[in-house]
């Protein structure tokens, strides 16, 4: 972290005796923990167990079975929708609708909870977009359309948009997606970056767990049961990752922090 060490980090996101789900079913319950300013944090968990349900949940797409979500000590249904957008960022894994657009031009909506009716953009809003851009190493491609991008960079430019949209808080459903291990490397890391310089509190779920045991401040591991939460070198001295996958494929190597194949 680049905070000095005493410094007091105020919490954007605290999550109590959630449950997630549909009409039809409870997804996941007992979900419980808090983010600061300033922090990365990993939702992870097996196929199918609400990762994206949770953050959706996080996001206010979806509703609450029960429980409480707190952005900044207010919960999140008592948010008038204008005032959320300027809290919350959500990029979801949907391939965006509008490829046709310019990378500036999708980076730019970013600014609509800011923008007056007309759509048109102040001189905040464009230092905004410019930032965006610089922090995500785009210039080079800010005139292309969507469409003629690879996997990867539109990953960047959506990532770019969220940080346009300069919310508390930015939540991304799997990030890292359809990227080799070295960009999904550089994602993680400048995600984790942009985090400390910003103060911004970063929320993604992934399946990339070693990845984010190196790399996340904290970490939430959807289990089915107690979903146990914490830093990582902490989940790993409770043996929390032992119990995250069925013990037949795959076990946890305590010691350097990773997976193994069950030969
Ligand atoms: N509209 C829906 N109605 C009812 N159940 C749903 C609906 N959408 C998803 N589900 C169920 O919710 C559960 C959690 O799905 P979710 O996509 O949140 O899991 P995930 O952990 O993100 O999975 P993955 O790792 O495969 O992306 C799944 O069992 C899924 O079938």
């Amino acid at each position: 972290m680049s905070f000095k060490k005493d410094e007091k980090l105020r919490l954007t996101l605290e999550v109590a005796d959630l449950a997630i789900g549909y009409k039809s079913a409870v997804i996941a319950k007992n979900i419980n923990f808090n983010v600061s300013e300033g922090e990365l944090m990993a939702i992870v968990g097996i196929n199918g167990i609400g990762k994206s349900t949770l953050l959706r949940t996080l996001g206010n797409v979806q509703p609450k079975l029960s429980g409480s979500i707190k952005i900044e000590q207010r919960e999140l249904e008592n948010y008038p929708a204008l005032k959320l957008a300027a809290k919350i960022s959500l990029v979801l894994t949907e391939p965006i609708a509008s490829k046709n657009m310019s990378v500036l031009e999708l980076i730019a909506l970013g600014r609509q909870p800011y923008t007056n009716w007309l759509g048109s953009l102040s001189k905040e809003d464009r230092t905004k977009i410019k930032e965006a851009i610089s922090m995500l190493q785009l210039e080079e491609l800010q005139h292309r359309k969507c469409f003629e991008l690879s996997d990867g960079q539109l990953q960047r430019v959506m990532i770019a948009r969220a940080l346009a949209q300069d919310t508390t808080i930015i939540l991304l459903d799997e990030p890292t997606t359809h990227l080799d291990l070295y960009h999904k490397v550089k994602i993680l890391k400048l995600l984790k970056s942009i985090a400390h310089r910003t103060k911004k509190t970063i929320v993604f779920t992934s399946h990339e767990i070693e990845m984010a045991i190196q790399l996340c401040d904290k970490m939430v591991l959807l289990d089915r049961k107690n979903n146990p939460f914490g830093q990582p070198c902490h989940l790993i001295e409770q043996g929390a990752f032992e119990a995250l996958f069925p013990g037949d494929a795959v076990s946890f190597d305590a010691s350097t922090g990773s997976f193994r194949i069950q030969k």
